[in-house]
Parts: structure tokens; sequence; C-alpha cells
């Protein structure tokens, strides 16, 4: 028999499995920088696609990425990761110090987690064990044996975050969207990740839905004193989101303050080709 099957789900229902959870995060303005980018160069198939960006990312802050298609936000988000190194420039992180070495980029990556615009989820694998996929790097890769059930309880606890126990079982492929959007961010956080990097997290939901979501990242942030940083093409909400836009042109930083200056001439210079609309106008 599966492991999966033999899963304490009361238990997490109520609420015993529960990982504990770290305080509260100060005010973004007052919190120790987590991260922090130095003259970093981003290339891609041979081109430079960031150029020189310096950024500090403090702990417990909502950060936007902006920007038109294809200017290098994945890229970046990438970068923030560890996964794709710099051309040149250094990314340092609280506690780990400049990412250098492989032992660094992996304590690095350890801490920080992804959620993707597609999931990226097996489609035929229950939202359970797509959650504990997130895990993978904390067995060996090639055991044949049953997740141990200290970490199956870890992703039961999880999908309970996200408010999708009552689906742990059930195929990703029966999910709905937003369902499987939830499955996602909860295979995040089963990392229990103190940086979360989302790649347009609500691109293939309906707008409600995404505000809702929104809602939810806010709280997790709030409770589990993460550090979201969050690629968005949905202009409003980004303002409604985050407590800090940056904006990305020509592989620079053109923009970078609080929701409130991001206004209708920022967002001009950042989109050219798309002017702002009028005001009360949907975006
Ligand atoms: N794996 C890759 N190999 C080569 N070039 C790439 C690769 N991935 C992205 N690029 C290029 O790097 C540039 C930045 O891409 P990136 O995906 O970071 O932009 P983006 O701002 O996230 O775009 P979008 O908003 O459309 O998702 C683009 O010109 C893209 O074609």
């Amino acid at each position: 028999m599966n492991g999966v099957y033999q899963l304490p789900l009361e238990r997490a229902l109520a609420g015993s499995t529960a990982p504990e959870r770290a305080a509260p995060a100060t005010a973004a303005g007052g919190s120790p920088v987590l991260l922090s980018l130095d003259r970093v160069s981003v290339e891609r198939g041979g081109n430079r696609i960031l150029e020189g960006l310096s950024l500090d990312i403090r702990r417990g802050s909502i950060t936007a990425l902006v920007g038109p298609s294809g200017i290098g936000k994945s890229s970046l988000l990438a970068t923030l990761n560890g996964l794709l190194r710099p051309a040149s420039g250094t990314l340092s992180v609280d506690g780990i110090g400049r990412l250098q070495t492989p032992a660094s980029l992996l304590a690095h990556r350890r801490h920080s987690a992804t959620v993707f615009q597609e999931h990226a989820l097996i489609a035929r694998l229950s939202a359970l064990d797509n959650v504990l996929l997130g895990l993978a790097d904390r067995r060996h890769p090639l055991s044949p044996l049953p997740w141990p059930r200290a970490l199956r309880e870890q992703a039961v606890a999880a999908l309970a975050e996200v408010g999708l126990l009552a689906k742990a079982l059930s195929p990703v492929s029966r999910l709905s969207g937003g369902e499987r959007q939830r499955v996602g961010i909860a295979r995040a956080l089963v990392r229990e990740p103190r940086l979360l990097l989302a790649d347009e997290p609500f691109a293939s939901v309906d707008p409600a839905l995404a505000e809702r979501l929104a809602g939810e990242f806010q709280r997790l942030v709030r409770e589990r004193a993460l550090t979201l940083v969050v690629v968005l093409h949905q202009l409003d909400l980004a303002r409604r989101l985050a407590d800090r836009i940056v904006g990305l042109a020509d592989g620079r930083i053109a923009f970078d303050g609080p929701p409130a200056r991001f206004d209708a001439q920022a967002q001009a210079r950042l989109f050219p080709l798309h002017p702002a609309p009028a005001p009360g106008q949907p975006q």
C-alpha cells in the first residue's frame, strides 16, 4: 500500500501537525536585510539582459517585480533563488554571506521556495504527492521507500494551511485552476522557506480568486515571517499586495518605491507602449 493512504489526516485537521510559527515580522522599513544584490548583471543565451542591479530585500517585506514582457523579471527571480548565477556582481544572504560556493548556494536554496505561474505540478499525482515533491531535496533522490512520516505530516499541514486538506488525495488533474495554484503554494510552503518567490502566481486564475490568493499571500508573509518577491503583470494587484514595487526597464531598475509612488507617470515610463489608463478605467 502506498504510504500516502496511511496519513494521519485527522491529526492535521485538528491542527496538531501544524509546524511552529516564527514570530511575525516587524515593519518592512525597519527590518534587517535578508538578501542583497550588488551590481549584479545577468546573461541569458549569451545576451546581457540585466545590468548592474543593486537591491536590498528586507525581511518580512513584499516586493512586486513589474515590467514589460521579456525584460528579465523571471531571470531576476531565478537569480534571487540562486538558480541563475550572475555574470558579474554578488548576491549575499543574511546568515550565509556571499553566494559563491556550492555549499552557500545549497544553504540558500534550502531556505527558498518558488511558486510558478503554471503550477509545475504533475497532473496524475495527488495533491499530497505533489506537495511532497517540494521536499525532494530532503531525502535521497533514488530512495525506493515511502516518504518518512514526518515529511508526510509536514505536507498535510501545508495543504491544511491553504485550505485544501479535503482534496489531499485527489489527482491534480481533477482540481480547478485555483485549487492547483493552492497546491503550488503548499508545495512551496512545505519547505518552510524564509524567502518565497512567486512568478506570476495569479496569471491563470480569475480576478476575484487572484484577490483572494493575494490576501492569503499577505497573511502567510505576516504569520510565517516570510519574505516575498513576486513577479506580477496585474499592476493594480501589485499595488495592493506589495509594500514595494521594483520596475525593470532596459535591463535596469527604472522604478523602486512604495505603491503610492507608482503613479500613472511611473507606469507610463515602464510601459511606454501601453499608456496608463484614465483614472477609474480598468488596467
Ligand atoms: N533559458 C533561456 N535561454 C536563453 N534566453 C532566455 C532564457 N530564458 C529567458 N531568456 C531570455 O531572457 C530575456 C528575459 O526573459 P525573462 O523570462 O526573464 O523575462 P520576463 O520579464 O520574465 O518575461 P515575461 O513577462 O514575458 O514572462 C528574454 O529576452 C528571454 O527571451
